[in-house]
């Protein structure tokens, strides 16, 4: 059982006021006393929120040298959103002596250190200069740099000058120094660390990224996401709002969020990585038609949105899927995945014990289809097939494609959208924006799954073979030899790369959208990969359990500690 002990308590000024002020190992507590010492408001702050303690920055002066500031995490509303931020809160503190003063500094960094391990002391960031509004560059070094510096923490910063290059940094240099990687960015700068780190952890446990059914390494090496793209749909989903002074400091105080992860499969290679979106149909079609307007910014995918929804397509197709153990949750239970959510938690038990069982380790086991269930068949024409391990919230969505997914289960949530009048699909799509439930419309099914393939019904014309200049047609190689020739993930990426599916974003070979420039209506879609397309309709997807950890402790729900009163008396969480 852990014993709170105190490790310092004394009186304190704070201004004209007097505190008693208390750091035990877990809390730093200021509780106002009165001129007859009757206790008013206690602030309390945890140890693992405190950001850094300096000693007084004034010229030297007697008074100066009693005094010392801390630095903490203090949570505040937005006025626009009403979401919950975090901002630092600071509050400078008078001693009665100096050598009160060096016992507090000694006290509360010794606390910092024993009670707060897991921050880390040097990050690898990677700024994308072009993201978003293009604002990346700026936002660290006027918003991120500085809280870092004051927390202590060494930082390499590398702008990146193209696409890939930061996937790449993280596959070949030595890292060993570094306790977790950054990304200033969008959705696509996360997704390359995240291929980075996957891959890396996977070469060096010498596990093929090729083969859906072997349980892939856990990776240690946490990913931070300071938001600075167009959508920022993993960091929205994962913190609970975009806002890079709040990501700082969860990546300062060192928060580690597990993320279930999706592997996408194309005949016996991997294509891609997914956390938040494998969407065919309507957001295939969106991001497709999106990469046409880059130019737009963020307003492409209003723009593109519009576009595709006008043509109001629907695509035929075979959807299979493995369904998760229906008792454990339900993408339909109305519950949301917050802080310490209890079904992730299970997860995490789940995962342990098996881990402990099994005599050498889960990493590298099979993952038999047999023992995991029956596969189930869905035949016919769709709007969209989404495939989400999160609730994939954003600003544009704020519940999100699936607002009862949990982050770190071990499953995804299947979505399927059946062809439908263009009147309901509006509907579907309109009540993303709102509180209503998306899921309660006649055309609308979704599962909790653990895997998913999609085909293509026997006879369909593959697109890829019409008359726009096909990526067979100019030459390039099958897929089975794209795997051959390299076996590793970083080629099939440049495959990928060569046939069009680009990480610049720029479509090279053909118009992959089949969009206004095809003479009849196109039969396939594309997938979206989280932001990425991908340029095969069949693909098979399987969620990886908490294959990754974030700088991030889920969304905190605000009716929990520490916003509630302690003992009856006001008792505020800084
Ligand atoms: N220096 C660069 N030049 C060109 N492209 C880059 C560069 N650095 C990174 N990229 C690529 O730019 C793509 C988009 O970047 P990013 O995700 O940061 O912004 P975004 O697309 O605006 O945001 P979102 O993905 O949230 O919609 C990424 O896929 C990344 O691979
Ligand atoms: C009539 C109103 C129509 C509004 C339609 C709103 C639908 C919003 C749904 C947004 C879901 C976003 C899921 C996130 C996906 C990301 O992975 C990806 C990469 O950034 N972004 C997109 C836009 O695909
Ligand atoms: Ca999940």
């Amino acid at each position: 059982m852990d014993v709170d002990l105190v490790l310092l308590e004394s009186s304190l000024w704070v201004g004209k006021k007097r505190y008693w002020a208390v750091l035990t190992g877990w809390h730093f507590n200021w509780t106002e006393r009165d001129k007859k010492n009757r206790e008013k408001m206690t602030v309390s702050v945890p140890v693992s929120e405190v950001v850094g303690v300096e000693v007084s920055q004034r010229s030297q002066s007697e008074e100066a040298d009693r005094e010392f500031t801390v630095f903490y995490v203090k949570r505040t509303s937005s006025r626009s959103s009403n979401q919950l931020l975090w901002a630092l809160g600071r509050t400078q503190f008078s001693c009665p002596s100096r050598d009160l003063r060096d016992q507090w500094l000694t006290q509360l960094r010794m606390a910092l250190k024993t009670h707060s391990p897991s921050r880390p002391h040097r990050l690898l960031v990677f700024i994308n200069p072009f993201g978003g509004k293009k604002q990346g560059s700026h936002i660290y070094q006027s918003l991120v740099a500085p809280l870092f510096e004051l927390a202590g923490i060494s930082c390499h910063v590398v702008v990146t000058e193209r696409a890939n290059q930061a996937r790449d940094h993280i596959l070949k240099k030595d890292l060993t120094d570094f306790d977790g990687v950054v990304c200033v960015g969008g959705d696509g700068m996360f997704s390359e660390l995240l291929h980075g780190v996957i891959g890396r952890t996977q070469q060096e446990a010498g596990l093929s990224e090729h083969d859906p059914t072997l349980t892939l390494q856990s990776c240690d090496l946490h990913i931070g996401i300071i938001p600075a793209g167009s959508t920022d749909c993993v960091c929205f989903a994962t913190v609970g709002v975009n806002d890079p002074v709040t990501s700082a400091l969860h990546i300062i105080v060192g928060d580690s969020q597990p993320l279930d992860v999706c592997s996408v499969h194309h005949g016996s290679s991997l294509v891609r990585y997914s956390v938040s979106l494998v969407g065919y149909g309507f957001y295939g079609d969106v991001m497709a038609e999106s990469e046409k307007h880059r130019w737009m910014g963020p307003l492409r995918y209003d723009y593109s949105g519009a576009l595709v929804y006008l043509r109001n397509r629907s695509y035929a197709g075979i959807v299979q899927y493995l369904p998760a153990d229906p008792q454990l949750s339900s993408p339909r239970d109305k519950t949301r995945c917050l802080s310490r959510c209890t079904v992730c938690s299970k997860s995490t038990d789940r995962r342990l014990l098996a881990q402990s069982t099994n005599s050498s380790s889960l990493h590298g086991s099979q993952f038999s289809s047999d023992s995991e269930g029956e596969w189930v068949s869905v035949e016919g024409r769709f709007k969209a097939v989404s495939l989400t391990c999160m609730s994939s919230s954003c600003p544009r969505s704020p519940l999100g494609l699936s607002p009862s997914a949990h982050l770190a289960d071990g499953t995804g949530d299947l979505i399927i959208v059946r062809d439908t009048h263009p009147l309901g699909f509006l509907t579907f799509l309109h009540r993303h924006t709102t509180t209503q439930d998306q899921f309660d419309l006649p055309f609308v099914d979704v599962h909790r799954v653990k895997a998913v393939r999609f085909s293509l019904p026997l006879g369909t014309e593959d697109n890829e073979d019409e008359d726009e200049g096909t990526v067979k047609d100019e030459g390039l190689v099958e897929d089975g030899e794209a795997l051959s020739k390299s076996g590793s993930q970083q080629h099939l990426a440049e495959r990928v790369e060569e046939r069009g599916m680009t990480n610049d974003r720029s479509v090279k070979k053909k118009d992959l959208s089949f969009g206004l420039c095809c003479s009849k209506t196109p039969s396939v879609s594309v997938w979206n990969c989280d932001g990425e397309i991908l340029p095969y309709p069949e693909i098979l997807c399987r969620v990886h359990g908490q294959l990754v950890r974030l700088y991030a402790r889920g969304i905190e729900d605000r009716s929990a500690p520490p916003f509630t009163n302690c003992k009856g008396r006001a008792f505020l969480h800084n």
